[in-house]
C-alpha cells in the first residue's frame, strides 16, 4: 500500500517521536511505501529514516521552495512547482493517508484531503495517530461539525482516530 503521511517538519521530543518511529517500523516491515513531503527535516526525516531501516520504500513529493531540505536516499523524489501541486501529487499517489503530530502545514494538508473527500473526489481512508491526545481539540471541533449538521457525511466515514500505531494499521485494513 502507498501510505501518505503528513507530519511535523520540526524536531520533537520522545513522547512524539517514539510512536512515530514505531509507526514507521510497522509501515516498513509491512512492505508498504511511504509517500511524504520528501524532507529530511524534523519528524519527516526521522519517519523516512525509520521506514527505510525497516525495509520500506520512500517516495518523496518535494517542492522547489524547500528542495534544500530534500531527503537523500529516497527511492523516488518528485519535484513540484508549488505547495498546491505538491498536495495534489501527495494525495494522488496515496492509497491511504495517515496524519501524525504536526503544525500548520500538517493541518493544511489534512484539511484539504478531508475537503476533497467530503465532495466525493476520493474515498481514501484518513487515519490520525492521536499521540498523547495531541488532536483532542481537532476531534472535538470535527465532532461538533458532525453533530450540528455542518458535514454532508458521517464524520467516521471521513476520518478515524487511532491511539497507537498498531490501531492505525487495523483501521487501514477495516
Ligand atoms: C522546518 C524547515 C523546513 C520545512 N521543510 C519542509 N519540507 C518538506 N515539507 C514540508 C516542510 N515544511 C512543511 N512541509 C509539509 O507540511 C507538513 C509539515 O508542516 P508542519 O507545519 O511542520 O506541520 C508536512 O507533512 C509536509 O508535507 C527548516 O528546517
Amino acid at each position: 500500500m502507498n501510505i501518505c503521511v503528513f507530519c511535523s517538519a520540526y524536531s520533537l521530543d520522545a513522547r512524539y517521536t517514539a510512536p512515530a518511529a514505531e509507526f514507521a517500523r510497522l509501515l516498513g516491515e509491512g512492505g508498504h511505501t511511504l509517500v511524504w513531503g520528501g524532507s529530511d527535516a524534523g519528524l519527516m526525516g526521522l519517519l523516512a529514516d525509520e521506514v527505510k531501516a525497516a525495509g520500506g520504500k520512500l517516495v518523496g513529493i518535494m517542492v522547489e521552495l524547500l528542495k534544500h531540505k530534500g531527503y537523500r536516499g529516497a527511492d523516488e523524489l518528485v519535484m513540484t512547482r508549488d505547495l498546491a501541486e505538491r498536495k495534489a501529487e501527495l494525495a494522488a499517489r496515496a492509497d491511504a493517508i495517515v496524519v501524525l503530530v504536526g503544525g500548520l502545514g500538517t493541518l493544511d494538508e489534512v484539511t484539504e484531503v478531508l475537503e476533497l473527500k467530503k465532495h466525493g473526489l476520493h474515498d481514501k481512508p484518513v487515519v490520525v495517530l492521536d499521540t498523547e491526545g495531541f488532536y483532542t481539540g481537532l476531534r472535538t471541533q470535527l465532532e461538533r461539525m458532525d453533530a450540528e449538521g455542518f458535514l454532508p457525511r458521517a464524520l467516521g466515514e471521513l476520518i478515524t482516530f487511532a491511539e497507537t500505531p498498531e490501531q492505525v494499521f487495523e483501521q487501514l485494513k477495516a
